[in-house]
């Protein structure tokens, strides 16, 4: 079965889809690089929006292989691996189309990172998200703290990093976190949602994205990733990570 599906439709959407349902959609380095695919693929001219989604009724994204990332012992180990992640996430970030994260199940640590990168966030209501790395003895490390606190207000931004928790569906649009809710069928949902954007020319909606993205790389938020990355390695080459990460693997 292949980890990734990309697929176009006939709006001009491209649609990249983690197809890893039986480890709840978790990332490992093909996802990362089938993400990397996708959003260069998004760049074509035809294409008016890219849209990540997860398979399955479970899972966004359960966010980090743990039975791969977990044998990262140092910080020299995960260095490589968040920064891998961490420059996609800011292709992301950055890519001059609209996003969408189709949340159409739960979604944990560098998942909501995923989601937070994104444009527009939309959510099954039976969906829950939360940022995690702190129970892990961890930080984000995929860039997701420092778009989160670009995108939102500093104490909402804080205060879900640092709890940690999960949140339901409609705290996640009370906060903002969510633009939309959604029951049923996750791509006519999202269709309905982009139902206007896919009428506007490629020429208007990148030209629209570009403000946000000239705002963001003028606030340095690059290089406020990349120092996201280092310092989520340092933590992640800690005692304290390992044990917290033994501890789910054990469960
Ligand atoms: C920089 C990124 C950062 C990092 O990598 O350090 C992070 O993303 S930290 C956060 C890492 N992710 C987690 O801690 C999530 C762990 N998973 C869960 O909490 C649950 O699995 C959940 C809520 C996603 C789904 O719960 P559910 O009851 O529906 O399923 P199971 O727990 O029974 O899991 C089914 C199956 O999937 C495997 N699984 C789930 N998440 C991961 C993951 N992140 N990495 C690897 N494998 C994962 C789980 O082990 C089960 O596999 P099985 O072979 O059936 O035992």
């Amino acid at each position: 079965m292949e980890s990734y599906l990309i697929s176009k439709d006939a709006n001009g959407i491209l649609f990249y889809t983690i197809n890893r349902p039986e480890k709840r959609n978790a990332v490992n380095d093909e996802i990362m690089d089938g993400l990397e695919v996708a959003i260069s693929m998004a760049k074509a001219e035809e294409i008016k929006a890219l849209v990540i989604t997860g398979a399955g009724d479970r899972a966004f994204c359960s966010g980090g292989d743990l039975s791969v990332f977990h044998l990262l012992k140092t910080k020299e180990d995960a260095y490589p691996m968040l920064s891998k992640m961490a420059k996609i996430i800011s292709e992301l970030l950055l890519l001059p189309k609209p996003t969408v994260a189709l949340m159409n199940g739960v979604a944990i640590g560098g998942g909501c990172e995923i989601a937070t990168a994104c444009d527009f966030r939309l959510g099954r209501k039976e969906m829950k998200a939360g940022f995690v790395q702190g129970n892990l003895a961890i930080t984000t490390g995929w860039g997701g703290g420092s778009i989160l606190c670009e995108k939102f207000p500093a104490s909402t931004a804080l205060k879900m990093l640092t709890d940690g928790t999960m949140l339901s569906a409609d705290e996640l649009l009370n906060i903002g976190f969510l633009d939309h809710i959604f029951e049923g069928d996750p791509y006519t949902n999202c269709t309905a949602f982009l139902g206007k954007l896919i009428e506007k020319e490629v020429g208007v909606l990148s030209a629209y994205v570009a403000i946000l993205r000239r705002k963001w790389s003028d606030a340095s938020i690059l290089e406020r990733i990349e120092q996201e990355a280092i310092n989520c390695a340092t933590l992640w080459g800690k005692e304290i990570h390992h044990q917290k990460v033994e501890e789910f693997l054990r469960k």
